[in-house]
């Protein structure tokens, strides 16, 4: 089977050097992949590449089997490959039903499916997005990218600035729509547990290099194995660790 994402070999960088080496991972249709790793690994640079922000110095980048060279943002996203826009990036002055109405990188979105995944969106259709609590800031966000109906979501740190308890709540969602729309999903999250809890696989990248991927009910149960991976920047895992206990 052909996997809808496809990094063969991908070296990523700003200018001369390299700050992601050689990076081969693949998501399929259906399928919840987490990419882990500790502060500047490159993950952040990892999506901006399959977006079309960064060309490769190196490698090739496909979706659906076809190369992304040479496509711009818009193209990917008409594509189907969407990466979901930072919350705090939500208009302020703006409806909840208003952001829905709007079109984005030239995509109509469909407000229904967006509501369906979050009634309580429905609920605060009338209120200026200025207004929502920050759980509800992302939950929009978040609305707004499935309302786009991608073949592949691209989610960059949903948790950033949320409570652990509300990051609980959101990605399950990332889960049910990959298994519904038959999607994939390529997720970049510092909650390393939460985020193998519903990933089918996760990949650890460091300084640039991927050292572990593996299914996630494995890297769950291994923990050292991503631990070691962390090189050092254990306070992550384990900050989660308290947390969750
Ligand atoms: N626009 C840029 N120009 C030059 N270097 C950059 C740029 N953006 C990121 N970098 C560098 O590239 C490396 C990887 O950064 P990246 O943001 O991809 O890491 P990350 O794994 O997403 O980190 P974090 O978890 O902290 O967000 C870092 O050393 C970073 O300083």
């Amino acid at each position: 089977m052909t996997p809808l994402l496809e990094f063969d070999h991908v070296t990523l960088g700003y200018s001369s050097s390299p700050v992601v080496r050689d990076l081969s991972l693949a998501v399929e249709a259906g399928e919840v992949v987490a990419l882990l790793g500790p502060n500047g690994a490159g993950k952040t640079t990892t999506l901006r590449a399959a977006s079309g922000l960064l060309t490769p110095m190196a490698g090739t980048i496909r979706f659906d089997g076809a190369d992304l060279a040479g496509r711009n943002p818009v193209q990917v996203a008409r594509a189907g490959l969407v990466q979901m826009t930072d919350a705090r990036s939500v208009f302020r002055g703006l409806t909840v039903e208003e952001h829905f109405r709007l079109r984005h990188r030239r995509q109509t979105l469909d407000r229904d499916l967006a509501y369906d995944y979050f009634p309580a969106l429905r609920k605060l259709a009338k209120r200026r997005a200025g207004l929502l609590s920050g759980g509800e800031q992302q939950m929009l966000g978040l609305g707004r990218a499935l309302a786009r109906r991608p073949r592949v979501l691209m989610v960059d740190e949903l948790s950033l600035g949320l409570a652990p308890v509300i990051v609980q709540r959101l990605l399950p969602i990332l889960r049910r729509f990959a298994d519904d729309a038959d999607a994939g999903v390529l997720l970049i999250e510092q909650h390393v547990q939460m985020a193998l809890s519903i990933a089918d696989r996760g990949s650890v990248l460091v300084h640039g290099d991927l050292v572990v991927e593996g299914p996630a009910e494995q890297l769950l149960r291994d923990r050292h194995l991503l631990t070691a991976s962390y090189l050092g920047s254990n306070e992550n895992l384990d900050h989660e660790q308290a947390q969750s206990t």
